[in-house]
């Protein structure tokens, strides 16, 4: 016992400390994302291949272990996106991105409110840990800072753009007039439109923040995880919106 505690070194302390913190911002990188059910279908395929090997079932332990290489590299491949904007993040310098972030959504929210006041539809998706890329392909690309003026002129009635999504990475508008996946209706937001269910779909998909302007009814709400939020005001869309995208992402 005595051998034991001479054995554990401050090394061994801070190697362990490292390794739950790596563990740690592995778990923030795909809470709330399309890979969360990945990695748990991942965890019982080891907990099964382990048990096998365990247990000798050689042939089922041989075939779990061809099936598990094989499947790393497919999942490489089906997360590229993810893995990318994992490390684009790692090298990302985060304090300076915070602060000139939050600017951009009290303008955003500032903007939802006079759209919502004037009843001007509008669909607005915020990038957190899933890369948005492959939407905004299917829009203009734009590169703006975003500003309040900025946005209700997007969105403004006859604009050229005004139709479908807007995708925002920190404080830029990367791309507008996106089409944005729709939910399966399952019924439970029978009584929206397809603004809202595109709004639904792609919050389903991703982890981004989606906030969605009613033309019909001039109210706010947030879409998040396939859930569409009770209708807001604009402090309570500023501090929700915060709390999403710089205290849940950070
Ligand atoms: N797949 C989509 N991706 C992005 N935007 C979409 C998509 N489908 C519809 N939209 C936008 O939604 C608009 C139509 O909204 P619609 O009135 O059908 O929905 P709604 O949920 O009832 O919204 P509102 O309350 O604003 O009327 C379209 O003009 C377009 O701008």
């Amino acid at each position: 016992m005595g051998r034991l505690f001479v054995t554990v070194g401050v090394r061994d302390i801070l190697d362990v400390l490292l390794v739950a913190a790596l563990i740690y911002q592995g778990y923030l990188l795909v809470n709330g994302t399309r890979a969360v059910n990945v990695v748990r279908g991942v965890l019982i395929f080891a907990a099964i291949w382990l048990l096998s090997s365990v247990l000798n079932l050689s042939a089922l332990s041989y075939l779990l272990g061809r099936a598990g290489t094989v499947g790393l590299f497919a999942l490489v491949v089906v997360f590229q996106p993810e893995l990318r904007g994992a490390l684009e993040r790692v090298g990302r310098p985060r304090s300076r991105d915070a602060g000139r972030g939050s600017a951009a959504l009290l303008d955003l929210s500032r903007a939802a409110e006079r759209m919502a006041e004037r009843k001007t539809g509008a669909l607005i998706a915020i990038e957190r840990l899933t890369p948005l890329g492959e939407y905004a392909r299917s829009g203009v690309a734009l590169d703006a800072r975003i500003s309040a003026p900025f946005l209700e002129a997007l969105f403004a009635r006859n604009a050229p753009l005004h139709d479908g999504g807007l995708i925002v990475q920190g404080d830029r508008v990367v791309a507008a007039a996106c089409l944005f996946p729709l939910q399966a209706s399952d019924g439970t937001y029978r009584r929206y439109g397809t603004r809202h269910r595109a709004a639904l779909g792609l919050s389903e998909l991703t982890d981004a923040v989606v906030v969605v302007v009613s033309e019909e009814r001039g109210s706010i709400r947030v879409a998040l995880q396939g859930r569409l939020g009770p209708e807001l005001t604009v402090s309570e869309l500023r501090d929700r919106l915060r709390e999403l995208v710089y205290e849940e992402t950070l």
